[in-house]
């Protein structure tokens, strides 16, 4: 298993995004370490705003205010490359002048030192997902599939202290799908990770199995 020594509680404390005077949504929730809050809410509805704001990418042109918390670390000022945010979206975006395995070492903390142990690790959460032997590939010639779980190991050997996926399965075919949503979740869970997702489907905030906010609604069980 990969190391990932961070279980804090993810806060969204009185989060309130606007664009040009209006307000598109204001959040507080607190996510458990391993539990998913999944946002849903119609086109527009600054779903993804909301993850750029907890990711620390969100355009000038938004307007927000309130706090992002890890435990009680207040991350709101900090630095998108300094939060350890692991970030999934709808495309896996595979560095394409990178071997598979390369993109996975890309994200290898440099605090793992060797490059020995650094290629066992790429190696070994290649393995997990079933992509033993795909060290070399090049990544265009994978399968979507095969891309989605590259890019998930991606994101988890960077030792990340929550996750945000933004309708990471929504270029999937249902099979496929469900797979991967399994996988995601289980693996979160595993590590103890608090994550957002961002979904149109209720099929994926059923398999997340946390609350639910629907922007412009109320928080459900
Ligand atoms: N850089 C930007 N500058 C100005 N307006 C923006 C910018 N990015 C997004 N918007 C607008 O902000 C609003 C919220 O966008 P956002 O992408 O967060 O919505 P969303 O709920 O994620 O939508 P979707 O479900 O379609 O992905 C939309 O009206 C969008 O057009």
């Amino acid at each position: 298993m990969l190391e990932i020594p961070e279980t804090r509680p993810l806060t969204l404390s009185d989060v309130t995004i606007r664009l040009a005077e209006r307000t598109l949504l204001a959040v507080s929730a607190t996510v458990m370490p391993g539990e998913v809050l999944t946002i849903m809410g119609p086109s527009g509805s600054g779903k993804s705003a909301l993850l750029a704001f907890a990711g620390g990418f969100l355009d000038p042109a938004f307007d927000a205010s309130g706090r992002l918390l890890i435990g009680k670390e207040d991350l709101t000022n900090v630095a998108a490359n300094r939060r350890h945010a692991g970030i999934l979206f709808q495309d896996p975006l595979l560095f394409p002048h990178l071997s598979v395995g390369g993109n996975i070492l890309f994200a290898v903390p440099p605090s793992v030192r060797g490059r020995e142990t650094r290629h066992a690790l790429a190696e070994r959460a290649l393995a997990e997902v079933g992509l033993a032997g795909f060290f070399d590939r090049d990544p265009e010639t994978l399968s979507g599939g095969q891309k989605a779980r590259v890019a998930l190991q991606r994101v988890l050997v960077s030792a990340p202290h929550f996750l945000l996926l933004d309708e990471p399965f929504s270029k999937l075919d249902t099979a496929l799908r469900q797979q991967m949503r399994e996988l995601v979740f289980s693996r979160a869970r595993a590590a103890g990770l608090p994550a957002i997702l961002v979904t149109h489907d209720s099929a994926d905030a059923e398999a997340a199995g946390g609350a639910v906010i629907e922007i412009g609604g109320e928080a459900k069980p």
